[in-house]
């Protein structure tokens, strides 16, 4: 079984309108409502590739239960730890550019702390995978995804992690099975400025393999992404689409390589469906669904680097 844990979730509110003028009044030409969150994302996208997966993190108040109504709906399983405050709304302005406005979540109590620790060590089974995504929010420590490792390894599950900076290296002595930072993000942990040239990618991927990632994978946004192992390195992308919302296409990333790795050993394979999940989110309007990732698929060109 494969667990995505949101301790973060969102309301994505996405909305559009043609010019954002700041300091006025703009009215929206559409707007979306959707559950989100860097897990639930995952878990979504699983379910479009036919595999299942059972959501976790924390849900609360009525932007909580509007997320739970429509994972239902969805025929998503999840099993989050109730919250007392509730979960945030976070703004995605489409307009000239891509604006996202994400929201500090609410405050987590050491109770709610236990009860979620006490939900996921219950589950665990040899075997399973845990996909951790996203950011913490208040009131949970920043060592958080890294003191959640024992109790994973302890159940003989693996785990995926999808965070940044000194959260990301925290964890990478544990092994995490997959680890996606973009280029920017990748940049950043090393302290380098942005990279320049795909060898500084490759370069700065075999460094989180040396420290410990069993896979890893850099995404670069419409220049596709990168699969980089110890003594090999592979560049894929999808043929050029229109880009609709790219919120989400890293989650669907994630999702389509972990869920394909976990199907089918095959890390060329997995980074193949990864780069599809990606880029068809990107090509619609919501997360991408089956049939966009199909099409999509059919598109993906491969190189070594
Ligand atoms: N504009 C785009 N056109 C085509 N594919 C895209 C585009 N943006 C993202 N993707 C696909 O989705 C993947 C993840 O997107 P990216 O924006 O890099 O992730 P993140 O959201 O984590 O920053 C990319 O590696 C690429 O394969
Ligand atoms: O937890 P964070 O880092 O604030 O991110 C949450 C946001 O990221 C998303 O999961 C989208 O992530 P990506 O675009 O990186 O795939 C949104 O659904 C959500 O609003």
């Amino acid at each position: 079984m494969i667990y995505s844990v949101t301790l973060n979730p969102s309301i994505d509110y996405v909305v559009t309108l043609e010019h954002l003028q700041l300091g006025l009044v703009n009215r929206l030409d559409s707007a979306l409502t959707l559950p989100g969150g860097k897990g639930i994302n995952v878990s979504r996208i699983l379910k479009a590739l036919g595999q299942g997966s059972t959501a976790l993190g924390f849900m609360g108040g009525f932007t909580g239960r509007f997320i739970e109504e429509s994972l239902q709906q969805l025929g998503l399983p999840c099993a989050f730890t109730k919250v007392t405050e509730p979960t945030r709304i976070n703004v995605k302005l489409r307009a000239e550019s891509e604006t996202e406005l994400n929201a500090a979540g609410p405050t987590i109590s050491e109770e709610e702390i236990a009860a979620f620790k006490a939900n996921l060590q219950q589950r665990l089974q040899p075997g399973d995978v845990v996909v951790m995504a996203g950011s913490l929010p208040n009131g949970l420590p920043e060592s958080f995804y890294r003191d959640l490792i024992p109790l994973i390894h302890g159940a003989k599950a693996e785990f995926v992690i999808d965070t940044t900076g000194q959260a990301l290296l925290d964890t990478l002595e544990e092994h995490p099975l997959v680890v996606k930072p973009n280029h920017h993000e990748l940049a950043a942990l090393f302290g380098d400025a942005e990279y320049t040239d795909l060898s500084q990618v490759v370069a700065a991927g075999r460094k989180l393999l040396k420290l410990g990632a069993q896979h890893v994978l850099v995404s670069m946004a419409g220049k596709g992404a990168l699969l980089v192992e110890a003594d090999k390195a592979y560049h894929g992308s999808a043929a050029p689409g229109q880009v609709v919302n790219s919120v989400g296409a890293g989650d669907s990333m994630l999702a389509g390589f972990t869920g394909t790795l976990a199907e089918t050993e095959d890390p060329l394979e997995a980074f193949k469906v990864g780069i599809a999940c990606g880029s068809a989110t990107t090509y619609s309007k919501d997360l991408a669904d089956r049939a966009k990732i199909d099409e999509v698929y059919r598109t993906i060109t491969m190189e070594e680097v």
